[in-house]
C-alpha cells in the first residue's frame, strides 16, 4: 500500500464522515481502521450505506494497540474529553494525531479544565505535558509547525473563522486590542449527530437565535490565539447564532482600526499579501460580500474588508463550510503536513453552487 495508513476514531460522527468522504481518492493516505462506541462492531457498508469506501471495514472500540498496528496516523473526532483517554497512548506508539475536539487546544491543562469543566469533571488527565507539546492546527499560520509535530490540535470551528479574519489586523498592530467583536452564525451540524433539543427540526427551522451569549467557550480559544498575534492579552466579545441551515459558518468580526485614514482597499491589500501562499483563504473585492453558499462542501474560507470612515471601525467577514475548514477539511490539512504533502492534498476549494 503506497502512502500513509489512516485510523477514523468517531468515524460514524459528522466530522468523521467528512474525513472519511475526504480521504475517499486521496492519492497518498488510506483509511485502515474506523473506531466507535455504539456503532462498534458494524460493518461500514450497513452502517452508512450511503458512503461506500473502499475498503469495508468493521468499525471497531478505539484499543490504542489494534490502532496502532493498524494504522500510521489517527484523526480523532469524538466528544470533548474523550481524546485524552487515547492520545498518550497513540503517540507512545509511534502513531501521530490529529484531535478535532477541544481537548488540546489549549496551551496548559489547568485552563482546559477550567473552560470544559462539565468534561473535565468526567475524565481524571494528567497530561498538561502534552498540552504545551500540541501545535494549534490552524494551517494557515502555522504550517511549519504542523509538520514537525505528533499532536496537532485542529481549532474549533468559530476561531478558524474568525482567527483568520483577525489575526493579519492583530500581528500588524493596526487594530486597537480592546473592543474586538465578533458577531457569528451557524448551521445546526455544528452542534454534532447526536440528538440535542435546540437542533430539532422543529425548533431550529424558521428562527434564529443567539446562544453560548457570554461565555461561550470558543470565546477563550479565539483569546489565546489573538493574544498571542497581538503580543499582550486580549479580551474580546464573541456571540454565535444558531441560523436555520444544516451547514456553513459566518463571523463578522469588528475592531478599531489604529489608523482611521485606513482604507478598505489598504486592508484589503494587507489581508491578501497575508494569504498569498494560502490557497485555502481567498479575500473578496471591496464591496463583495462572502455567502456560506459560496463556501459549501470546500475547504477554503472567503474574506472581505469593509471600512467605516465616519466611525474607524474595521469590519471582517468570514465564511467557511463548519464541517470542512472548520473541522474535517483542516483536519486533513494537518495529516498532509504529517505526512509531508502539499496542505491542500486531495481537498475541494470550488463549491457545487447552489
Ligand atoms: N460539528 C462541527 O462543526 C465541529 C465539531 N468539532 C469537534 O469535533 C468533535 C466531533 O464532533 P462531531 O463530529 O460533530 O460529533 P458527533 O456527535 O457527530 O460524532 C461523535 C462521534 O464520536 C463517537 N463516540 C462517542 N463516544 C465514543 C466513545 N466513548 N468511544 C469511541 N467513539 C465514541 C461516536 O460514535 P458512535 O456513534 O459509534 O458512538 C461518533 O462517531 C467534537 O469534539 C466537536 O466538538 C470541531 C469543529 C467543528
Ligand atoms: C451549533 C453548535 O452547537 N455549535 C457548536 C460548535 C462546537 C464546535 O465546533 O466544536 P468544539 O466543541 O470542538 O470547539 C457550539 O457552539 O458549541
Amino acid at each position: 500500500m503506497a502512502g500513509k495508513r489512516v485510523a477514523v476514531i468517531g468515524a460514524s460522527g459528522y466530522g468523521g464522515l467528512q474525513t472519511l468522504r475526504l480521504l475517499q481518492g486521496h492519492p497518498d493516505l488510506t483509511v485502515t481502521f474506523l473506531g466507535g462506541e455504539r456503532s462498534s462492531g458494524r460493518r461500514w457498508s450497513e452502517l452508512v450505506p450511503f458512503l461506500p469506501l473502499e475498503d469495508d471495514l468493521v468499525v471497531r472500540s478505539p484499543d490504542p494497540e489494534a490502532i496502532a498496528a493498524a494504522a500510521d496516523l489517527a484523526v480523532l473526532s469524538l466528544p470533548n474529553g474523550l481524546a485524552a483517554g487515547l492520545v498518550p497512548e497513540l503517540l507512545q506508539r509511534g502513531v501521530k494525531v490529529v484531535d478535532l475536539s477541544a481537548d488540546y487546544r489549549y496551551r496548559s491543562l489547568a485552563q482546559w479544565q477550567e473552560v470544559y469543566a462539565a468534561e473535565a469533571r468526567q475524565v481524571a488527565r494528567q497530561d498538561d505535558d502534552l498540552c504545551r507539546e500540541a501545535v494549534y492546527g490552524l494551517v494557515e499560520v502555522a504550517e511549519a509547525q504542523i509538520r514537525q509535530a505528533r499532536l496537532v490540535a485542529a481549532p474549533g470551528c468559530f476561531p478558524t473563522a474568525s482567527l483568520l479574519a483577525l489575526l493579519p489586523f492583530l500581528e500588524q498592530g493596526l487594530i486597537e486590542t480592546g473592543g474586538i467583536v465578533i458577531d457569528a452564525k451557524t448551521g445546526t451540524s455544528g452542534g454534532g449527530r447526536a440528538a440535542k433539543e435546540n437542533l430539532l427540526l422543529a425548533e431550529a427551522a424558521e428562527a434564529v437565535a443567539p446562544y453560548g451569549v457570554v461565555g461561550h467557550r470558543h470565546t477563550s480559544e479565539i483569546e489565546q490565539l489573538a493574544g498571542q498575534a497581538a503580543g499582550q492579552a486580549i479580551q474580546l466579545q464573541f456571540t454565535p447564532h444558531l441560523m436555520p441551515m444544516v451547514r456553513g459558518l459566518l463571523a463578522t468580526v469588528y475592531g478599531r482600526l489604529r489608523d482611521p485614514g485606513l482604507t478598505a482597499e489598504d486592508c484589503t491589500t494587507l489581508l491578501k499579501a497575508s494569504y498569498r501562499h494560502s490557497p485555502t483563504v481567498q479575500v473578496l473585492p471591496v464591496g463583495v460580500y462572502p455567502s456560506t453558499k459560496w463556501v459549501r462542501n470546500t475547504n477554503r474560507c472567503l474574506l472581505s474588508v469593509q471600512v467605516d470612515p465616519r466611525t474607524g471601525q474595521l469590519i471582517v467577514m468570514s465564511a467557511i463550510d463548519n464541517l470542512i475548514k472548520g473541522q474535517a477539511g483542516q483536519g486533513v490539512q494537518c495529516l498532509n503536513l504529517l505526512s509531508g504533502l502539499e496542505a491542500g492534498t486531495g481537498l475541494p476549494l470550488l463549491p457545487f453552487y447552489p
